[in-house]
């Protein structure tokens, strides 16, 4: 088995006195497709950028890679790609000279860069496009550009924050292709989306965050084992649900499931179980989210 690519522990981030980031751990095997799910404002960028060094917490470690954010930032940043951040594309160039440059900001020679753009434009099939402008470019192909600018120096964990917010269906479906891909390549894949049925297609983990915490994670099937089988509710002293799990319901795996968290878990939390609902399970995600959850 892979070494987790990210381990966050007790995470915390506040704006002012907007407490965004309220205690988060979350490990993310090496080589998955994560996709973190969460309504607007729920606090998925500031996560995205504690993780690749951008911000700091204010309490709690996060790890990328091993590294620690706030102590090895170069060591974090050498084994990341940040798409739309790092590297910003010029509108006023075309896809291939974006490229090129990006490739000699990132130490290729001429030739190697020139070597890379073509490889990068074919796997994005942006090859009738590379000659142009990008500031012709439409969403779908802006958003392919971004990420084949991100890798051009391959890096071994990719952040996607919202990689395919406003894009049409079939540019939506290209991109995850291009994702998947990726991650055949062993590439461990962070996205954050408000899409669930994106988070179904591509993601192999799943976490939702909400009100600041992870409400609910697991694979796929776990969560949506969160419709139709029963749910364990960890519940702290002001009513706030710290943990959902899915469970069968059946004495062995819910004795099972609480004997993991054990040890974690302050004394005076309570447990209950109860019958689920998608709405139940993602109450606080957006009504996007929610008619994604309906199709
Ligand atoms: N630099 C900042 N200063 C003050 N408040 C901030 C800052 N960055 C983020 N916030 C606030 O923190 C909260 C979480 O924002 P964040 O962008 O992380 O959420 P998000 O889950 O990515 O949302 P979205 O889906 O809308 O992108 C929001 O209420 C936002 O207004």
């Amino acid at each position: 088995m892979q070494p987790n690519a990210i381990e966050i522990r007790n995470l915390r981030k506040s704006f002012g006195k907007h407490e965004v980031l309220k205690g988060l751990d979350l490990d993310v095997p090496g080589g998955a497709i994560f996709a973190l799910l969460g309504p607007n404002g729920a606090g998925k960028t500031t996560l995205i950028h504690i993780l690749s060094t951008l911000i700091a917490p204010d309490e709690g470690t996060a790890r990328v890679a091993g590294w620690d954010t706030v102590r090895q930032k170069n060591e974090v940043k050498r084994a990341i790609s940040l798409t739309g951040q790092f590297a910003a594309v010029d509108d006023a160039l075309t896809g291939e000279e974006n490229l090129v440059m990006i490739g000699r900001l990132s130490g290729l020679s001429p030739a190697e860069a020139k070597a890379r753009a073509a490889e990068l434009t074919a796997q994005f099939e942006l090859n009738g496009a590379a000659r142009k402008r990008v500031k012709t470019y439409s969403g779908g192909m802006r958003r392919r550009l971004d990420l084949a600018v991100s890798l051009i120096s391959p890096r071994p964990i990719l952040f996607l924050d919202e990689p395919t917010t406003g894009l049409d269906t079939s540019s939506r479906r290209a991109l995850w292709d291009m994702i998947l891909q990726l991650a055949k390549q062993g590439i461990t894949v962070f996205l954050t989306t408000q899409y669930l049925e994106e988070a179904d297609k591509l993601a192999n983990r799943i976490a939702v965050l909400a009100a600041g915490r992870i409400i609910a994670s697991g694979t796929p099937a776990e969560l949506k084992a969160l419709i139709g089988g029963e749910v364990i509710e960890l519940v702290n002293t002001n009513e706030e649900v710290v943990h959902a799990i899915p469970t069968s319901g059946q004495v062995g795996d819910v004795q099972r499931k609480l004997a993991e968290l054990l040890p974690a878990l302050p004394p005076e939390t309570r447990v209950r179980l109860r019958t689920p609902s998608m709405d139940d399970v993602f109450v606080a995600l957006t009504t996007t989210a929610k008619e994604e959850l309906t199709v």
